[in-house]
């Protein structure tokens, strides 16, 4: 999927060399310091930002071939959760819902915000704006989840409702690539270390981890 990315932020190497590879139901886990380049990377992943060197694939084809198709394979969830204020949850979500297509009740209730569908998104505390960013993942209907830190702010109970999401995306044959600080409830996943993990971290990520970096292809 990725071959040898590099990407300078400002006149800095921020990623250098970069490759993995993911398949149907893969969970990959960005890990690294502050600064390592995991939002980069995601960013480039995305679409959003392009690389300085490297070659991005899907299904063997290069993704610069097509930009826009890549961007409908994509659900991108960023540090900032980019709700409307103004509008309500569902009001918020509804725009997704147009554009992937995904059910409304069903994201909501995965995500145990059908109670707060009528609240206006000023009105959510931190941790729900993120659960709605999370609805809108779902409703994107996309087979590539690129998730930014996606349990900040989450109680351990939207943690749990986190890891189901993603497990039943996997299990519908969706691929997941997301950074974290902290480990998430998630099995069989691989991980990738940006330069700088302390050594003492490995085995936080979940069951079943493998270590990508160096011999991905
Ligand atoms: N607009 C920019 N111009 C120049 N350098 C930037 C810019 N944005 C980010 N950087 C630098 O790029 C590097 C990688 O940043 P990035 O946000 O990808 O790190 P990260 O691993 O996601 O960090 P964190 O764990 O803090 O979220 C950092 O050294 C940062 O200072």
């Amino acid at each position: 999927m990725a071959e040898s990315l590099s990407v300078f932020r400002g006149d800095r190497l921020v990623l250098d060399d970069v490759s993995l590879t993911l398949n149907s139901g893969d969970a990959l886990l960005l890990t690294g310091p502050n600064g390592a380049g995991k939002s980069t990377l995601l960013r480039v992943l995305a679409g959003l930002r392009r690389p300085d060197g490297g070659t991005l694939l899907w299904e063997g084809t290069p993704i610069a071939q097509d930009w826009t198709a890549h961007t409908a394979r994509v659900a991108y969830l960023g540090h900032q959760d980019a709700l409307k204020p103004s509008l309500t949850v569902r009001e918020n979500l509804a725009i997704s819902a147009r554009a992937g297509g995904g059910e409304m009740e069903d994201a909501l209730n995965a995500v145990d915000l059908l109670h707060l569908s009528s609240l206006p998104a000023r009105l959510l505390s931190a941790g729900q704006k993120r659960r709605t960013a999370l609805a809108r993942v779902l409703l994107a209907r996309a087979p590539l989840w690129l998730l930014d830190e996606p349990s900040l702010g989450l109680d351990a109970a939207s943690v749990d409702l986190l890891g189901q999401a993603i497990a039943t995306h996997r299990a519908h044959g969706g691929l997941v690539i997301a950074t974290t600080h902290v480990p998430l409830p998630l099995e069989h996943v691989s991980h990738l270390a940006l330069p700088g993990m302390p050594d003492q971290t490995r085995g936080w990520w979940g069951t079943g981890e493998t270590d990508l970096r160096g011999d991905a292809a």
